[in-house]
């Protein structure tokens, strides 16, 4: 099974590291982890990660390198998993775009407010309760406990209605974790909310919007990788032959120079 990490922008050195770690401890001998840059390197995959970074710069360098419209066929059947910007760029509609509007691979049906928790100085790590059902046969295999660090960076958060349950019919989206607020939240408009959520699933997609990549807690990959395997089935592949990754990576078209902070 091979799994890419999306490697144009971000945190994707720490996901590659930490893919390769938690395949190690899932005992998972056949995974490999690799860079994905081209929609060719794409159609090699099995699964893909989508780091955290900045989602308009993303958008913009996978729209410019022909990759937007490959990444949305991708995701609309196999794994992935994004963090983050790469939460926020798989959201089907966000709140607190950039002006003008921003690309978005909008496979997820969810609402993101993009910088929900504020800018980068509002940035915080905060425990929460590990999701039992999901992580209860990782625990038995990978070092955890009840809790995870959950690392909060310029961080985005899906909306969620109050009324809104958390149990979920299937191809819906399933809340994972959910973090009450201490005070409700205006959203403007009238709208407020007590309580976001910060990781979910639907279907073959994950988000989180927090960084396990930034913490020596490998449970989230071990979960990825785990949820990839059971898509790829025993044959380790989604659909059919996955092609033999090139040799040497194709050079990206000329990148411009994008602000960190926008
Ligand atoms: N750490 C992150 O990935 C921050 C994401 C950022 N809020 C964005 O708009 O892309």
């Amino acid at each position: 099974m091979r799994v890419g990490v999306l490697a144009i922008q971000g945190g994707f050195a720490e996901h590659i590291s930490h893919l390769k770690k938690a395949g190690v401890a899932l005992a998972e001998k056949e995974l490999e982890v690799v860079e994905v840059r081209t929609a060719e390197e794409l159609d090699c995959c099995d699964a893909l990660v989508i780091p955290g970074g900045e989602s308009t710069c993303m958008a913009h360098i996978c729209k410019t390198n022909d990759l937007l419209e490959p990444l949305r066929d991708f995701c609309s059947t196999r794994p992935v998993w994004g963090t983050c910007a790469g939460m926020i760029f798989l959201a089907k509609s966000i709140q607190g775009s950039k002006e003008g509007g921003q690309l978005l691979i909008g496979n997820m049906d969810i609402t993101v407010n993009r910088n929900f928790f504020g800018n980068q100085v509002h940035s915080f790590e905060t425990s929460m309760a590990t999701p039992g059902s999901h992580f209860d046969e990782i625990n038995s295999k990978v070092h955890g406990g009840d809790t995870f660090r959950a690392v909060f960076i310029r961080a985005p958060a899906i909306i969620m209605s109050d009324n809104e349950e958390q149990e979920k019919g299937k191809g819906e989206v399933e809340y994972i974790s959910i973090l009450r607020l201490d005070e409700p939240a205006s959203l403007g408009e009238g709208q407020t909310v007590s309580r976001v959520a910060v990781a979910a699933k639907q279907n073959h997609i994950l988000v989180t919007a927090f960084h396990p990549e930034l913490t020596s807690d490998i449970r989230w990959h071990a979960l990825f990788v785990q949820m990839a395997r059971d898509h790829c089935g025993a044959g380790g592949k989604v659909q059919g032959a996955v092609k033999e990754f090139p040799k040497a990576p194709l050079p990206l078209a000329d990148i411009p120079d994008m602000p960190i902070l926008c």
